[in-house]
């Protein structure tokens, strides 16, 4: 089989998620609505007899290799699957780091699913899924690679068909943790678990949106500009922001228009993941 040299590691957004309850284990019970976009990190890799896992990546200065989820994915899948060799890893990062877009999470959905196909180990979609959310919880949803509706700690996915929008994403230059997030005592955890035909009708929400925006000036400051323009909410538990938009030209027109301090850029929704198509390509 010929696989692509080059494999795509999506964003996603979040254009609604609702907090529910806390579990015991620390983990909350949310309900969220997740689409990718066309705003990709690029992996390469070069199978090795020996049974090394290297990752080549200007990442490596920022995140100690072996924190990172790329190289935690392969190492889990070379150990789930017994394989005996290894491989290089080469990443090109495009993606905002802690932006609430998903860079970690679908980098390692797109090892596991590149190295499943190269090293020929022949798990299915839904060990894999299971080997990913070991990972993460957003793991998921990028190695099955459709649109979804997502509940439970966002494991449970029900794919939806959605409106692919053009969105215009603001990415404040803060770092937010997802982990300091869910655990603050003024995190909202209380709405109601709605169905998915209600939750469609109604107006979205993101429950960690005020908050982030109490804590990180620059995160209300995107928000509050960009809402002047289109319906704008925050994506994850930030920082990034979005507005949505049917045209692409006048997606654009917004960016250009954009205040100095804050970058963003442009990018449509998609309910199937570019790493998807490439695999259903070949196949
Ligand atoms: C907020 C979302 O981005 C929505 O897509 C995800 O639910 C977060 O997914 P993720 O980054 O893959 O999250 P993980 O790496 O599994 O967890 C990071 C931290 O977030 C908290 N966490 C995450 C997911 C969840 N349902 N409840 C939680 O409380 C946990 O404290 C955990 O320590
Ligand atoms: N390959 C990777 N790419 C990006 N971050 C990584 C990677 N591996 C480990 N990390 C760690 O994960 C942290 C969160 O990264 P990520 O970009 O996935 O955040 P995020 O977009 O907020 O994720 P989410 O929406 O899933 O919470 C980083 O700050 C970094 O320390």
């Amino acid at each position: 089989m010929q696989y692509p040299n080059r494999w795509p590691a999506p964003a996603k957004l979040n254009l609604f998620l609702h907090i529910n309850g806390r579990r015991p284990d620390g983990y909350h019970e949310l309900q969220t609505l997740f689409q990718f976009i066309d705003a990709c990190d690029y992996l390469t890799f070069k199978l090795t007899d020996a049974p090394n896992l290297v990752l080549h990546s200007e990442l490596n200065s920022v995140v100690d290799p072996s924190d990172n989820l790329i190289l935690k994915a392969a190492k889990l899948l070379k150990q789930h699957a017994n394989y005996s060799g290894g491989a290089e890893i080469f990443l090109e990062k495009n993606l905002p780091m802690g932006g609430g877009i998903g860079g970690g999470s679908s980098n390692a959905a797109t090892t596991l699913v590149a190295l499943n196909a190269l090293w020929k180990t022949g798990l299915s979609v839904d060990e894999l899924a299971k080997l990913g959310v070991k990972l993460g919880a957003d793991v998921p949803v990028f190695i099955r690679g459709l649109a979804a509706f997502a509940e439970g700690v966002g494991e449970q996915l029900t794919p939806v068909d959605l409106p692919e929008k053009y969105y215009l994403v603001i990415t404040p230059e803060v770092h937010v943790s997802t982990a300091k997030v869910f655990s603050h005592p003024d995190l909202p955890r209380n709405t109601p678990k709605l169905t998915l035909a209600t939750l469609m009708k109604n107006s979205w929400q993101n429950d960690c949106q005020s908050l982030v925006a109490e804590q990180h000036p620059q995160v209300a400051k995107a928000l509050d500009w960009l809402v002047e323009y289109a319906p704008s909410r925050m994506t994850g538990t930030g920082a990034c922001v979005f507005g949505e938009f049917e045209d692409k030209q006048q997606a654009l027109k917004v960016l250009s228009q954009l205040p100095t301090d804050l970058s963003g850029f442009v990018a449509q929704g998609l309910n199937q993941s570019p790493l998807i198509e490439l695999i259903a390509k070949q196949n």
